[in-house]
């Protein structure tokens, strides 16, 4: 879908921001872009909308070299959005998501009409916010709206740099899951920028970790990033806690449940679906207090969970990816 291919950028006075970057990002895919300040995320990301020419190297969307294309089109196809979410001040929110539609030349009613489904489908009740000012609303809510906006034209990619920034750690996480349940339904290809190996590992199919000077140090899936890091950067990177962020990224594996014979009920912290990850399984064992969790396929029981049996799929996830 997007094909980056020894593509670099060297600033006017000589900063290399980015360093012969190959990137590829399938459709549909979300791939989070991460790294230290200063490495060239932005850049990056910048330059697959043409906001930033690069100096070497070729970039294609759908086989398509950008920079053959006209940008006005380009960026028609491609939803930007960005940390401060540049929302029209003097506009209502209604108004500031039928910007985009009405550019396209969508009549006004159309537009409008356009404008409420999509801050429902963002989680922003239209009867309570179309008629507020961005000033009126919180920071969590004005990046909705961000999002809304850069949804408006139905583009099927999504460049997002460090959307969920601006807002405090428990907002953050609940747009995180918005977002990702949104993403579920949409299917946009999305590449989103952070400095957060947290939020990069909670959002990402696959993980670009990026060095100073702009250089590649890693690409792959959450889990083969913190399981093998390439080198002692990305080590330190992904951090000492590596071992709690796997929690997030596995899954539990039936062949770890136990039998759920000689478990006593009240040992028992209900049950979680085998979908689920050892992170959701053991914060269900926390919450309730309890040794023991029911897993289960539907309505079929499956088996329990234990403590160890956490332990053990974890040591296993470590050795096989
Ligand atoms: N217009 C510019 N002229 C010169 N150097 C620039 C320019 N824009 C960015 N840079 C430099 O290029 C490098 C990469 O910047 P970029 O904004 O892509 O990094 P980033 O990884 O997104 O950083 P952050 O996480 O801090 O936003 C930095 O060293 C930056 O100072």
């Amino acid at each position: 879908m997007i094909n980056l291919s020894g593509v670099g950028k060297t600033y006017d006075d000589g900063t290399v921001a980015v360093h012969e970057l190959d990137l590829e990002i399938g459709r549909g895919e979300l791939v989070v872009l991460v790294g230290p300040s200063g490495c060239g995320k932005s850049t990056t990301l910048k330059m697959i909308n043409r906001l930033i020419e690069p100096t070497t190297g070729r970039i294609e969307i759908d086989g398509v070299d950008v920079t053959r294309q006209d940008p006005v089109q380009l960026r028609r196809g491609i939803g930007y959005v960005i940390q401060q979410v540049g929302l029209f001040p003097h506009q209502k929110v209604v108004r500031n998501v039928m910007t985009v539609p009405l550019l396209y030349g969508e009549s006004k009613p159309t537009a409008r009409k356009r404008a409420l489904e999509l801050m429902e489908l963002v989680g922003l009740d239209p009867a309570t916010y179309a008629d507020r000012y961005p000033h009126q609303l919180s920071g969590g809510q004005r990046q909705r709206v961000g999002v809304a906006r850069a949804l408006a034209a139905n583009p099927p990619v999504l460049l997002m740099d460090e959307p969920f920034g601006a807002v405090d750690p428990v907002v953050r996480t609940r747009l995180q899951d918005e977002f990702l349940r949104l993403q579920r339904d949409l299917g946009k290809t999305v590449v989103l920028v952070t400095h957060d190996i947290d939020e990069a590992v909670r959002m990402g199919d696959r993980v670009a970790i990026f060095a100073v000077g702009g250089r590649l140090a890693q690409y792959g899936t959450p889990a083969q990033l913190l399981a093998h890091p390439a080198d002692d950067f990305v080590a330190d990177f992904v951090g000492s806690t590596k071992g709690l962020r796997r929690l997030t990224v596995t899954q539990i594996d039936p062949s770890h449940l136990e039998p759920l014979d000689g478990v006593a009920t009240g040992d028992l912290a209900g049950a979680i679906d085998v979908d689920a990850t050892l992170e959701e399984a053991l914060a269900a064992l926390l919450r309730e207090d309890k040794n023991v969790i029911g897993v289960k396929q539907g309505a079929t029981f499956l088996g329990v969970l234990t403590p160890n049996g956490i332990h053990r799929a974890l040591r296993e996830s470590l050795k096989t990816r």
